[in-house]
């Protein structure tokens, strides 16, 4: 054991313990009306560091909706089957506004702004479909998400899916509008359908946290060593992640984590401390932005006590 993973270990259990008793929790999402019924008193923390090593605090096991950490995985699956084409059909620049907003689409020609905003998810996840059954397009994002967290248990939670599937208007409005300027190509229930089957994945702090290290390790899966994406890939994704991760509460998240990171609606957070650590929390209260609002706050108290902060 290393000194640094002692206190690794040390600060993941204070935090965890800190967080549980904090009266001022944020409010679950609760337009998807399944997410209503989480536990708002939740909270999980988890760290796997260069060597493997995992430290865990508090509900670090529970499975929680991981949304639009999703967006991740997809964005990185489709960069592998288009490469650079598929920054045709979006873009790279933080929006500034909220993850579901339609505004900037009749500006930008139905191009999105970038990848982790709802309607760059939905293109993204467009073409992961194209010459795909939806099935098969939601097999294969399922498959890449175990094999990146080593982990074959990882389900969809179905009941999330179709609640989701039930309600969905907003993010309908989203593709037809985007269809319309043919940036979706696939029938719209299609895309839709397995775009809210991938957000409505269910994994723990310790699932996330594993799938996550090829991100803080230059694009390789660590357990084979195999290259899942290149380095350059992997600096870039965790550049968009720092910049477009937390919709309009990206600039914020920089300035007090200081770390590239994905949030969801679930109250999940996926974060990366390059060379050293992948980072997961789960805490379901969120802030006006949609992000988990314990969630931010104990990665900046983790990335102050490790001094962790990408920017020195
Ligand atoms: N920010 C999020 O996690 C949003 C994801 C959610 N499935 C939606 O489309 O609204």
């Amino acid at each position: 054991m290393s000194a640094e993973f002692d206190r690794l270990s040390a600060a993941v259990r204070e935090i965890a313990e800190e967080m549980k008793a904090r009266p001022d929790r944020g409010s679950v999402a609760d337009y998807i009306p399944e997410l209503a019924h989480v536990d708002p008193g939740r909270f999980g923390l988890c760290a796997v560091d260069a060597e493997g090593r995992v430290a865990a605090g508090g509900d670090a096991d529970a499975p929680f909706s991981i949304q639009s950490i999703s967006k991740v995985f997809t964005l990185t699956l489709a960069l592998g089957m288009a490469g650079d084409r598929l920054w045709r059909r979006v873009g790279r620049e933080p929006s500034g506004s909220a993850f579901n907003s339609i505004v900037q689409l009749e500006h930008e020609r139905g191009v999105p702004r970038n990848p982790f905003i709802n309607a760059g998810a939905i293109a993204v996840t467009d073409l992961i479909l194209s010459g795909h059954q939806p099935r098969e397009a939601l097999g294969e994002i399922l498959r890449f998400v175990r094999f990146l967290a080593d982990d074959e248990t990882i389900r969809i939670d179905e009941a999330v899916a179709a609640s989701e599937q039930r309600t969905g208007f907003r993010n309908a409005a989203l593709a037809n509008y985007m269809r319309s300027f043919g940036v979706v190509t696939n029938p719209i229930e299609f895309t839709l359908g397995v775009y809210f089957h991938h957000c409505a994945i269910a994994m723990s702090c310790r699932q996330l946290a594993m799938a996550g290290r090829f991100l803080a390790h230059g694009g390789r899966h660590p357990a084979t060593g195999h290259a899942v994406v290149s380095p350059q890939r992997a600096r870039r994704i965790n550049a968009l992640m720092l910049t477009c991760g937390h919709y309009d509460g990206s600039g914020e998240f920089a300035f007090r984590v200081g770390l590239p990171g994905k949030s969801g609606v679930g109250g999940g957070v996926l974060a990366i401390v390059p060379g050293r650590a992948s980072l997961a929390v789960w805490s379901p209260g969120l802030d006006p932005s949609g992000n988990s609002h314990l969630g931010r706050e104990a990665l900046e108290m983790l990335s102050r006590r490790m001094g962790w902060s990408i920017f020195g």
